[in-house]
């Protein structure tokens, strides 16, 4: 049986004193690929914080990547979110520095010192989202699905166990998103496990998956009708 990657019991989710999500219980293993949908508001990006350990976990029971969420101090969290790759609507690239100095630059922040094994992983992650030749470029010469994928390849540099992507398409057109959705789909059938928020139902119904839904405070797998 897959082991879980992500797991979360009677967790309850507050932005300062207000109550966001509440009763959350689910499991995601190794492998999955989960959507999260809701309305804005619904707290799809509270929810992801907490995963990222942006919101601290104040109630319920939360594991990820082999880490507590309950007992995550601050000096762990570059450490968990090493086995993450995160992926933003906005991408967040550096703007004043090419695409691969923005690649380098994680690679040196999370400990990487040499300078031919950071061009080979570089040259790697930037072939799995077909920008290989695209290194050179600065962020303002990209298009955004490009900028997209060079953010889902920073992701993908320290192998993580679990991507957790926000929104990853709501700044892109409807074929864009698909190109986007067809880089994560197949980093997926790659073995790695993807959550990912998204307002996008014709990308949930182009490509069919484990889908959870934010609505009343509560969070809920939805069974997706055949169309
Ligand atoms: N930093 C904050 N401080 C206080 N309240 C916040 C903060 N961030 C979000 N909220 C509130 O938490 C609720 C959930 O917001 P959240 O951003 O998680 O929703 P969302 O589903 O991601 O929305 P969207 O799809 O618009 O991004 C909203 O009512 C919002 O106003």
């Amino acid at each position: 049986m897959a082991e879980n990657i992500l797991q979360l019991k009677e967790v309850a989710i507050f932005q300062k004193e207000n109550l966001i999500l509440n009763e959350i219980n689910l499991e995601v293993k190794a492998g999955d690929f989960v959507y999260l949908i809701g309305k804005t508001g619904s707290g799809k990006s509270s929810f992801m914080k907490t995963l990222y350990g942006d919101l601290p976990l104040q109630e319920g029971e939360g594991s990820i990547v082999g880490f507590d969420l309950k007992k995550l101090k601050e000096n762990d969290i570059p450490f968990l979110r090493r086995k993450l790759g995160i992926v933003f609507q906005d991408f967040k690239l550096l703007l004043d520095r090419n695409v691969n100095n923005n690649l380098r630059f994680v690679l040196r922040a999370t400990g990487w010192k040499d300078e031919n094994k950071m061009a080979k992983r570089i040259e790697e992650v930037l072939t799995k989202v077909d920008m290989k030749t695209k290194g050179f470029k600065f962020p303002h010469e990209l298009s955004g699905g490009e900028q997209q994928r060079i953010a889902i390849a920073r992701s993908l540099l320290n192998d993580p166990e679990l991507i957790l992507a926000d929104e990853p398409t709501g700044n892109l057109d409807p074929q864009t998103s698909v190109e986007v959705m067809k880089v994560l789909q197949e980093i997926n059938k790659n073995g790695r496990t993807i959550l990912m928020a998204t307002h996008d139902y014709a990308l949930i119904l182009k490509y069919p998956s484990k889908t959870l839904k934010c609505d009343g405070n509560k969070v809920f797998e939805v069974i997706q009708k055949a169309v």
